[in-house]
């Protein structure tokens, strides 16, 4: 199914502001959303200032400089890939001219404990492609696929509103068993995805997963070709948007968190904020909260604290906090483990491995083999570079174990994963520690309450626009392309009350693809 078109509702109206009108916006969170939003207001001629509560621009796609063995190294937050359904992030690399920093990642190898290894890509038109998984797997069958025949309604004649309203109340694992998807299926094709969802996969939710099976997987043949970066982040992505940011003067502030909103109480129009650094004397004429959801609950309790005696502020804010915000949950904590190894594996480890049954390790990239400066490192020391992602850290160990106990803990499973590593006595020659929890929990049960880009202004909290990759949209969006998606909308929505046309959205169809003709 083709993507489809979400138009300007204003076509008309003037590209960007009048000359001498000046409008200015508060872009609270530094992330893809942020950045996003920010991009399409100053792009239109907005004074746009983005406050980010660390000392690095990004949020999970952050990366900053770390001094390692006597160099300094380009840390991520840890590995991502980029979609063929991206289409608002192609569009934002286009503008940015930055699509050279990409290179396609071909196929996805997973290892099981119990099934052979998989090496997963889709060829050829669809349903062909699907058939070529099948006939080109060691395990599975296409009577699994036909055996799995009450599953295929729901996947390809896929709808993205009655599923919604029909399965955010199951857990995906829930429904598979409803539909009887058998076993091998289900381990092979389903379960790695909500392996790397870095939620619990037993409590996620069917609607939600049934949505990202379209966006990566069903709604077109080329749905899961992927694409990571050839450099690190911040020269691939992050320093070429914030460059051009900055050209639009963009003011972005670092080490800034916001810790409450000033809002008007007379229009309940929210205006400005409390900054760890002060009070910001700014009137901001439009909000975008673009933190992520623990943090955007966190700045409400303190906005509703300080105007709790408020007659009209009160109930407005309160009614926001319990209808949108009390609801959501966040993921477990994570940790995203590199380390500098002296020697390398053997030419046929992939260089980048799923491992979807051996938590707490979720996921392995060989970054010499992905970036630059890694390569560079690795052919003039004979070492390797590797990345451990372990997505639900505390469903194993304590989730306050030091940065120098987390080798030891899961070398184990690593062990199990690459026994070479141990066999040949690699040793490690430093390692770097990401721990976070900030990801949005998408369990089943919190579609309905989830807030959409406008949520706040609906509920007569003004002036505010939320935007992030767990704010829900009307159509099947996830993850980083959500992120940007919804800062162009929160974007939008300022634009049309501004009489500045809108940005169009290019979006995954909210159809399944069906028989294919
Ligand atoms: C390990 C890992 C791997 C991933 N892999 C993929 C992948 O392969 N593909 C994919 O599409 N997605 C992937 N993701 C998800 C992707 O990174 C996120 O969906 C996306 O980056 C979220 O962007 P965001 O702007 O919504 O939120 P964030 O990136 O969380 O940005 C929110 C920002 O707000 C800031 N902030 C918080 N509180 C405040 C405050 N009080 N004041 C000011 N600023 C504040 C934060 O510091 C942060 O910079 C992965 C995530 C992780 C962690």
């Amino acid at each position: 199914k083709d993507p489809v078109w979400v138009n300007p509702l204003n076509p008309k109206d003037p590209q960007s502001l009048p000359t001498g009108v000046n409008k200015n916006v508060l872009v609270v969170g530094g992330g893809l959303a942020g950045l996003s939003a920010a991009l399409e207001l100053a792009e239109r001629g907005y004074s746009v200032t983005i406050k980010e509560k660390y000392k690095s621009i990004g949020g999970k796609l952050f990366c900053k400089p770390v001094e390692i063995l006597n160099q300094t190294f380009y840390i991520e937050h840890g590995f991502h890939a980029w979609f063929y359904n991206y289409y608002q992030f192609k569009d934002i690399r286009k503008r940015l001219g930055i699509d050279e920093n990409f290179k396609s990642w071909d196929a996805v190898h997973y290892i099981f404990r119990n099934y052979k290894p998989e090496v997963i890509y889709s060829e050829g038109p669809y349903p062909l492609n699907l058939l070529g998984i099948i006939s080109r797997s060691p395990n599975l069958k296409l009577t699994d696929a036909i055996k799995s025949v009450l599953s295929l309604p729901d996947l390809i004649f896929y709808d993205f509103d009655s599923i919604n309203e029909k399965y955010d109340n199951l857990t995906f694992h829930e429904w598979a068993i409803q539909k009887k998807v058998v076993q091998d299926f289900y381990d092979i094709i389903m379960k790695p995805a909500l392996s790397v969802t870095l939620n619990e996969q037993e409590i996620f939710s069917a609607a939600e997963m049934l949505s990202f099976v379209q966006i990566y997987f069903l709604t077109n043949s080329k749905a899961d070709t992927r694409e990571v970066t050839n450099v690190n982040y911040y020269q691939a992505i992050l320093k070429p948007w914030t460059d051009y940011l900055l050209k639009l003067n963009v003011k972005i502030i670092l080490d800034a968190e916001v810790l409450r909103l000033k809002i008007d109480e007379k229009g309940q129009n929210v205006y400005g904020s409390v900054d760890k650094t002060g009070d910001d004397s700014t009137v901001y004429d439009w909000v975008v909260m673009a933190s992520e959801v623990g943090a955007v609950k966190k700045i409400l309790a303190n906005t509703f604290d300080y105007y709790k005696t408020s007659a009209i502020l009160n109930p407005i804010i309160s009614n926001c906090i319990q209808k949108h915000l009390d609801p959501m949950k966040v993921a477990p904590d994570y940790k995203v483990v590199r380390l500098w190894f002296d020697k390398k594996l053997n030419n046929s480890a992939p260089n980048i491995l799923e491992t979807p049954d051996f938590a707490p390790v979720n996921l392995v990239a060989q970054y010499h083999l992905l970036e630059e400066e890694f390569m560079q490192w690795s052919s003039r020391t004979g070492g390797s570079v590797m990345e451990f992602h372990c997505y639900t850290w505390s469903s194993h160990f304590s989730p306050n174990v030091s940065d120098s106990e987390v080798w030891n803990l899961i070398s184990p499973t690593v062990e199990l994963i690459y026994p070479e590593i141990f066999e040949r006595n690699f040793q490690v020659l430093a390692y770097h520690v990401n721990s976070f929890q900030n990801f949005a929990s998408f369990e089943k049960g919190l579609l309905k309450q989830r807030p959409f880009s406008n949520s706040f202004e609906m509920n007569k909290l003004n002036s505010i626009y939320l935007a992030g990759d767990w704010i829900r949209t009307d159509y099947p969006s996830a993850l980083m392309e959500r992120a940007v998606s919804t800062g162009r909308e929160a974007a939008n929505h300022i634009l049309i009350k501004d009489n500045v046309r809108q940005v169009p959205l290019l979006v995954v169809n909210k159809k399944g693809p069906g028989l294919g003709f």
